[in-house]
């Protein structure tokens, strides 16, 4: 075991079901090497598991069957990777403007046998017009009012946004509200993640396009 690495919680196990031994690969390589390449802060590997990994994990019932998901602003795999390898029906771009996290990502999915994920090097807005998926999901990349604008135009009409959020979405949702009336989103929902399952659970914050409504 790495040193220094939070021991497995007893919910990964259910909550990566048959996957469980590749986000232990995973774990572990984050675990050994992820401070070293900026991927991480020094405070992380004592709680990899429950901060990042299963923080995660936690949003993959959330992702439809074999969906086209686009991931913004992967870092060093949350959620994109994690969502990738404990949801392989489904498929996965991860899109990421560094290239050391884009040299990461890319070892990680072949280390891995990742064969439903792929990284886009970029920023999200250069790929607006590009393709259009089903979901799209990010966590800690910028506050929402900034995050709808950006990641909108990859949506088809009626997909569907996904993104971890910490205790101030619901202020978040109000700085956003011109955005979210702009580009057309609906059925905002905020859904607390991971009752039961985890000590410190996570909010997402859920909403659908509808460009004809
Ligand atoms: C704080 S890190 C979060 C990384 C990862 N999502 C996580 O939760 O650990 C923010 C990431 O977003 C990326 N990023 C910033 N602006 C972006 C944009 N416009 N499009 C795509 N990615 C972006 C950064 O390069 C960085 O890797």
């Amino acid at each position: 075991m790495t040193v220094g690495l939070e021991p497995e919680p007893a919910a990964a196990a259910a909550i990566a079901g048959d996957r469980i031994d590749v986000l232990r690969e995973f774990a572990h390589e984050l675990g050994a090497r992820g401070e070293k390449l900026g991927l991480i802060g020094p405070l992380e590997p004592p709680r990899l598991w429950t901060r990042h990994l299963l923080n995660s994990a936690v949003l993959a019932p959330l992702v439809a069957p074999e969906a086209q998901v686009a991931d913004i602003g992967t870092g060093g795999g949350m959620p994109g990777l994690v969502l990738a390898i404990v949801r392989p029906d489904a498929r996965f771009r991860l899109i990421e403007p560094m290239e050391r996290r884009c040299t990461w990502l890319n070892e990680q999915i072949e280390r891995l046998g990742l064969r439903n994920a792929e990284v886009l090097r970029g920023r999200a807005e250069e790929y607006h017009g590009a393709f259009e998926v089903d979901q799209v999901t990010a966590r800690a990349v910028t506050a929402l009012r900034k995050l709808v604008p950006l990641t909108a135009p990859l949506l088809r009409d009626g997909g569907e946004m996904l993104f971890l959020k910490g205790t101030s979405v619901e202020s978040e949702i109000d700085a956003a509200e011109k955005v979210l009336r702009k580009h057309r989103v609906r059925e905002s929902a905020v859904d607390e993640l991971g009752v039961g399952l985890l000590d410190e659970t996570t909010r997402v914050f859920r909403a659908k396009i509808d460009r004809h409504g």
